[in-house]
This record gives C-alpha cells, sequence and structure tokens, in this order.
C-alpha cells in the first residue's frame, strides 16, 4: 500500500540517501557535450594575452583624437599596418597612428581604435572625424578572463559555449564522472512491439520504453530500452536481478500501482541491501510511484500511464539522477510568464503538473491547460510546456499569471 509523500520530501530525502557516481575519466572536449566536470577548472592565462583592436580602423593614443569632428578633424600620420597573427613590435608614438584589424594586437603605446568610418587615409595623412576615450573599440589583456581564475567548478555540466572557452583557453581534456547508465525496462501482459502492425483487442503498443529512454539520453544518461517483460513474478525477478548487475540505475516502468500483478514494489525489495525509500508520491499524475535504493543503485518503478511516466521522470527522478551523477542543481528553473485561459482546480496538498499550449495575445502568452486524464497521451504532445501547482496552493482562477515551464 502507498504511504503517500510529498514531492520536496521525497526529492530531499532520495537526494541525501543516494550516493553519487565517483567514477572520473579524462575526455578529449569535442566529446564531453553534456557531461559533468569532475574537478574545477582554473585558467592558466590571461584571455587576451595581449590587448585586441575590437574592430577594423587605426591604432591611436585616445588624447590625440580629442575634440575632433566632421568640422574640426584631427589628422595623424599612419606609419605602420599590424598584420593579423603577428605581433605589433612597433611602438605608436603621439601623433601617429596604425592600421589595425579587427582581433589585431594593440601596439605599445595605443589605448583605443578609431573605427575605418569615421577616418579618411590620403597618403598616409590620417583624418580622423570622431574622438575616442582610452580604451575605446579594445579588449584588455585579460579583461575576459584571468590567470588563476575558476572558469569551472566541479559538477558543472558543459554546455557549447563552455566547451569553446575550453578550447580558446587551451584546455582540451578535461576530467569528467562517467556517465550514469540506465536501464528502461516495460513491464505488462498488454504490452507489445511498436513494430506490430496489427494490434489484438486489448493490446497496446510499448510507449514508455521509448519516451523514457529518449528522455533521459536528452539529458546525456547512457540510458538502454532493454524490452519488455511480461508480469510474471519470477521473469520479472530475474530480469531485475539481471539489469541491477550491469547499470547504475533501473527504471521499471509499469506494474507500480496495488493491482494483484503489480509485483515491482516486491521485486525491489529482494535485491541486495534493497531500501524502499518512496511508494507514493503526492503528485497528479505519477502517484504510484516507487522510488528504492540497493546498494549504490537506484531502482525505480515508474507509474505505467505514458503520460504519468514522463511526468515523474521529469519532474522527481531526474533531478534525483542529477545529484547521483554529481550535477550542480540549476539556480533557477528557466520558465516563460503566462496568463491561463480558464480555471484549473487541484488539491492542496498534492503537487498537480498541469500540461498547457501557449498561444499569443498581443504581448501577452496565453496558456491553454489541456485537462485530460494521465492515459492520454497526445496532452504531453499537444503541450508546450507545465504548470506546476504547488502543495499548498488551491486551484488556480482564469487569467492569473503564471511560470510555464517550457518542454
Ligand atoms: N486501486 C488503484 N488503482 C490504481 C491507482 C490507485 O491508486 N489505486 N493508481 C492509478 C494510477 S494514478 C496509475 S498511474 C496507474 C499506475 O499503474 P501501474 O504503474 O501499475 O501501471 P499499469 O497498471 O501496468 O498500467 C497502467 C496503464 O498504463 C498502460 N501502460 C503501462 N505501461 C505502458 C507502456 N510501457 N506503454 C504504454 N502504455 C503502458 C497500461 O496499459 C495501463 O493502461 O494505476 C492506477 N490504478
Ligand atoms: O499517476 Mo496516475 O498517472 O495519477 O494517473
Amino acid at each position: 500500500m502507498f504511504c503517500i509523500k510529498p514531492v520536496s520530501q521525497v526529492v530531499n530525502e532520495c537526494k541525501a540517501i543516494i550516493k553519487q557516481k565517483n567514477k572520473s575519466r579524462a575526455v578529449k572536449i569535442e566529446n564531453a557535450l553534456g557531461a559533468v566536470l569532475a574537478e574545477d577548472i582554473i585558467s592558466i592565462e590571461d584571455m587576451p594575452s595581449f590587448a585586441r583592436s575590437t574592430v577594423d580602423g587605426y591604432a591611436v593614443k585616445a588624447e590625440d583624437t580629442f575634440g575632433s569632428s566632421e568640422n574640426m578633424p584631427s589628422f595623424l600620420e599612419v606609419t605602420n599596418e599590424i598584420l593579423m597573427g603577428k605581433e605589433a613590435k612597433e611602438p605608436l608614438d603621439f601623433g601617429k597612428a596604425q592600421k589595425i584589424a579587427t582581433g589585431g594586437m594593440l601596439p605599445p603605446g595605443s589605448d583605443a581604435v578609431v573605427m575605418q568610418e569615421y577616418t579618411e587615409n590620403i597618403d598616409s595623412m590620417l583624418s580622423i572625424y570622431k574622438a575616442v576615450s582610452p580604451g575605446e573599440n579594445v579588449i584588455k589583456a585579460g579583461e575576459d578572463i584571468q590567470q588563476e581564475q575558476v572558469i569551472f567548478t566541479k559538477g558543472h555540466k558543459l554546455r557549447a559555449q563552455d566547451i569553446g572557452i575550453l578550447a580558446a583557453m587551451g584546455i582540451t581534456l578535461v576530467n569528467i564522472i562517467e556517465s550514469i547508465t540506465v536501464a528502461v525496462l516495460s513491464t505488462g501482459d498488454e504490452l507489445v512491439d511498436p513494430n506490430t502492425k496489427v494490434l489484438k483487442q486489448g493490446q497496446v503498443r510499448d510507449t514508455n520504453g521509448y519516451s523514457v529512454t529518449a528522455f533521459l539520453r536528452k539529458n546525456n544518461y547512457l540510458a538502454d530500452y532493454v524490452g519488455i517483460c511480461i508480469d510474471d513474478y519470477k521473469l520479472l525477478h530475474d530480469r531485475v536481478h539481471e539489469l541491477y548487475l550491469e547499470y547504475d540505475v533501473v527504471i521499471i516502468s509499469g506494474g507500480s500501482s496495488v493491482g494483484a500483478k503489480d509485483v515491482t514494489s516486491d521485486i525491489i525489495q529482494t535485491l541486495p541491501e534493497a531500501q524502499l525509500l518512496v511508494h507514493g508520491i503526492a503528485i497528479k499524475p505519477g502517484k504510484p510511484t516507487i522510488i528504492a535504493t540497493s546498494k549504490n543503485k537506484l531502482v525505480i518503478g515508474l507509474p505505467g500511464h505514458p503520460v504519468s511516466a514522463l511526468v515523474v521522470m521529469q519532474h522527481v527522478i531526474s533531478p534525483i539522477i542529477a545529484s547521483m551523477q554529481g550535477a550542480k542543481p540549476p539556480a533557477f528553473e528557466p520558465t516563460i510568464r503566462a496568463y491561463v485561459k480558464q480555471n484549473i482546480d487541484s488539491q492542496t496538498g498534492r503537487t498537480d503538473i498541469i500540461r498547457v499550449r501557449c498561444s499569443t495575445d498581443g504581448d501577452k502568452i496565453i496558456a491553454e491547460p489541456l485537462l485530460s486524464k494521465a492515459g492520454v497521451f497526445s496532452s504531453l504532445v499537444k503541450a508546450d510546456g507545465y504548470i506546476i501547482i504547488s502543495e499548498s496552493v488551491e486551484g488556480i482562477t482564469k487569467d492569473s499569471e503564471v511560470n510555464v515551464h517550457l518542454y
């Protein structure tokens, strides 16, 4: 029988109990997208390592340009052209300018660059029609990153721009925490392979095996869909014990409720040192969820309804696996503000996840609730995102402004 716990309590208790994966390995940065760093990354040099121009134009001493205007230009002599990729060795004297391209190195003595558009260069005589201030159109050495600066800390999940800055810093190998491996097993006598062209009455094609595996892969876990097992105690017991040996996390979809054939909970409890952490969460949809540990492994019994399975994955299981992976929790969830199109009922003491479809009305975003049963999968497919109605709130009234979490 269920012993219902609030979502936040479940997530916090599980995070506290489940041990982080501590195996790390070095990978090339081109293979590190989405990986979680096992080390702090500290810069070994300034970036840029020399002062650079941010525009095409002329390197000058700013004070030589003071007071310049269309009507009263300053006149400087162009003495040199700085070549890209070469050191600017020739110092800049008062009254002089050196031609420079975007990204070129500023010569010693120069502190600003005048954009080419505000100049005219005839026979080495440069007319300047706009004054620049010191530092204008220049990135100073170390302005982007300074030597010894901590760029990322352990637990950071690498994004595309992070891979780029590592390359810019000359850091081409990083230590990452090995990815969590997950097996996704579907259970149910009614389930058949999606390749089944014609369904017999009572049969349904396995949906969760595919959607849950895809969700995990999108989050950079090494997830394998391992097929369907019928609701037979012995067969399911043996399969779960096999998968337990091979994977960090075993997800069993279906059989988490209280029906006579819902044996998932009993089987999970036969695993070595099994500890049942949760059977029943105050969330709709997704109440009959099971979370257990067995030694350092995590074993999940997901509710069978396809919407419930994915909602629970996203809202409950994902933060727990992320913590197991050693990833730092995000400081905030990216959301958009929207106005709800109609009243939504909910019950206090329970978190409700309401799928919504978004549209615009002028500069307002309107969130239309897709209120359907958990068995209606298309509600999730039509949804752009979801609203969370927390345990302490009793419903949302039409036209209220809410946060929508986007899929
Ligand atoms: N007496 C009670 N009955 C139920 C309760 C309850 O509290 N008391 N909770 C209901 C809720 S809520 C849910 S959710 C389901 C969860 O049940 P199970 O986890 O045991 O799942 P099944 O019974 O195996 O399946 C439910 C439903 O989903 C379909 N299903 C299952 N797996 C898949 C799959 N991989 N792909 C596609 N569809 C799947 C299955 O055919 C059933 O229609 O329990 C309620 N009952
Ligand atoms: O988890 Mo059940 O999905 O509330 O329908």
